[in-house]
């Protein structure tokens, strides 16, 4: 099989990666329907099968799922998500030959192997559907001629995906329906139902390509999403430790920091999280951000490139082959540092001091978004989709840290976003190291004030401005418009 994006020809190549629509929420006046009273199986019960099944089927769908012998009979966790909540559960072979819509959840590294193994049992006619294209565009996996290919991929951790639907809510969504396989036109309409099913569109659907979403999602989780929030965190807290500030406050204040100061990022964007920060800390952040990102912007247009031109999928599949030998030692090293060592302390916070007393976090985070943004849209990635990949998803991956810190991020996301987390950071670290302990004690750990309040009124407008129109403000303000139903967490 060979890398299907890498087989197109440069016009197709293009066309896919700008194919991007922000559907109108009028567009899913059908609701479920196409999916109603139709038989749906998820083969996996993992972060994104549980949690999409149980959303499908509170919204009145027919759910069930199909997993692996062995799962099965070892009563493995998949099975006991399943079972725990009063699903059926059958193997391939009892499940999936009724199967309309067979949805595979499975690890990207097993869709080879699972994709193979069940598309023969597969009744003619039926629709498969991914929640990550990595099979089908990096693979170039070949499915049969009659089935119809489908995406809809959740911009979201899974747990969110359930939590966000439990508020009412729902995470944007990215649909796709794989050009080669159609054969019925039904695809778009099923994967319209799918995102209503799961809560989508209510936070904003993305018509999109199986392309499109593999490339955006690579690079945000990568960079911003995962890989610059392990970083900072490690850094971070390493940095409060050689300045004097107490373990248990420092821990804290990164494993919840990043929630609360994201938080806002979601409501309002950057411009709303810098609005957060005294004048004088605005400034500083802005600053510190701007030496961030002259320092990182190779580093995000390094990935963009190999992830756009395959070697990044060719060097996992290489640790894939490899009994994934990088992806467990980082996973190890990652455990071993002492941020993650540290327990929280039990020290009282309040929201406004995370803001406070987290000025470099704030500046990681407002560069992060940046660069990641600059470098998807530079790349022919439309702004919508490089927004969700950037800014939007960044405070429901900072949810995952306030849980039980890089453990729990690295164990909700799937084994490719943790792979390209771990490559990202262990190059980040040694680039910005010595920036972040050279950085003035009073950035993070500490109350930034220093007694005066004042600015320059020309430097305080020019931050503004420069802040108020970057790209990823102005597509914000525009998405987070039909977001209406979007609650508080913290
Ligand atoms: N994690 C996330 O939040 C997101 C994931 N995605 C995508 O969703 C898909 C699923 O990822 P994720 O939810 O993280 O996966 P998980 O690792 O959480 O879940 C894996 C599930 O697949 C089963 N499984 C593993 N190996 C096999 C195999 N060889 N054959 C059959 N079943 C197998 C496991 O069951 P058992 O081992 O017990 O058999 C388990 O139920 C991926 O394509 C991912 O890119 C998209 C958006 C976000
Ligand atoms: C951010 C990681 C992700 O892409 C996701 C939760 O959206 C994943 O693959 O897990
Ligand atoms: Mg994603
Ligand atoms: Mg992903």
């Amino acid at each position: 099989m060979a890398n299907y994006f890498n087989t197109l020809s440069l016009r197709d190549k293009l066309d896919q990666l700008g194919r991007c629509r922000f559907m109108d929420s009028s567009e899913f006046g059908e609701g479920v329907e196409a999916l109603k009273g139709k038989k749906i199986v998820i083969v996996g019960c993992g972060a994104q099968g549980l949690n999409q099944g149980l959303n499908m089927r509170d919204s009145g769908l027919d759910v069930s799922y199909t997993l692996r012998p062995a799962a099965i009979a070892e009563k493995r966790q998949s099975f006991i998500n399943a079972t725990e909540n009063n699903f059926a559960v059958g193997t391939y072979e009892e499940m999936i030959p009724t199967a309309d819509l067979l949805i595979n959840l499975t690890p990207d590294k097993q869709h080879t192997a699972v994709v193979s193994a069940v598309m023969p049992l597969m009744k003619k006619g039926a629709t498969l559907s991914y929640s990550h294209g990595f099979n089908i565009v990096e693979e170039g996996m070949q499915v049969r001629e009659d089935l119809t290919v489908i995406m809809v991929a959740p911009k979201s951790p899974g747990s969110e995906v359930r939590e966000e639907y439990k508020r009412g809510f729902g995470v944007p969504t990215l649909i796709a329906v794989h050009p080669e396989n159609d054969p019925e036109g039904k695809g778009w309409d099923q994967a319209k139902a799918y995102a209503v099913a799961t809560g989508g569109h209510t936070a904003g659907v993305l018509e999109s390509s199986f392309v499109a979403e593999v490339k955006s999602d690579l690079m945000g989780e990568q960079t911003i999403l995962c890989g610059l929030l392990q970083t900072g965190s490690i850094l971070c807290f390493d940095k409060m430790i050689a300045e004097g500030v107490d373990a248990g406050y420092a821990s804290k204040l990164i494993q919840y920091g990043w929630e609360t100061i994201t938080e806002a990022l979601k409501h309002g964007g950057i411009t709303n999280m810098m609005d957060r920060l005294s004048n004088p800390a605005k400034i500083a952040a802005f600053n510190a951000s701007e030496e961030l990102k002259d320092i990182m912007r190779p580093l995000f247009q390094k990935h963009m490139d190999d992830i756009m031109e395959g070697e990044f999928s060719k060097t996992m599949m290489e640790d894939w082959a490899n009994d994934d030998v990088n992806l467990l030692t980082w996973r190890a090293a990652t455990g071993e540092t002492n941020f993650e060592k540290t327990p929280a302390g039990d020290v009282e916070i309040s929201e406004q001091e995370y803001f406070d007393n987290g000025v470099l976090m704030v500046a990681m985070v407002k560069a992060g978004v940046e660069l990641a943004f600059e470098a998807m849209t530079e790349s022919g990635i439309i702004d919508e989709s490089a927004y969700y990949e950037s800014l939007h998803e960044t405070p429901l991956i900072a949810n995952t840290i306030a849980r039980r810190k890089l453990y729990e991020m690295n164990s909700v996301i799937s084994d490719t976003a943790e792979y390209g987390c771990y490559l990202f950071d262990h190059a980040c670290k040694p680039l910005i190291e010595d920036y972040v302990k050279k950085a003035p004690s009073n950035y993070v750990g500490r109350a930034f004030n220093d007694g005066g309040n004042g600015v320059d009124n020309k430097e305080l407008i020019e931050v503004n401005d420069a802040i108020r129109n970057h790209p990823v403000e102005e597509i914000g303000e525009f998405l987070r418009a039909s977001m209406t139903a979007m609650t508080k967490i913290v």
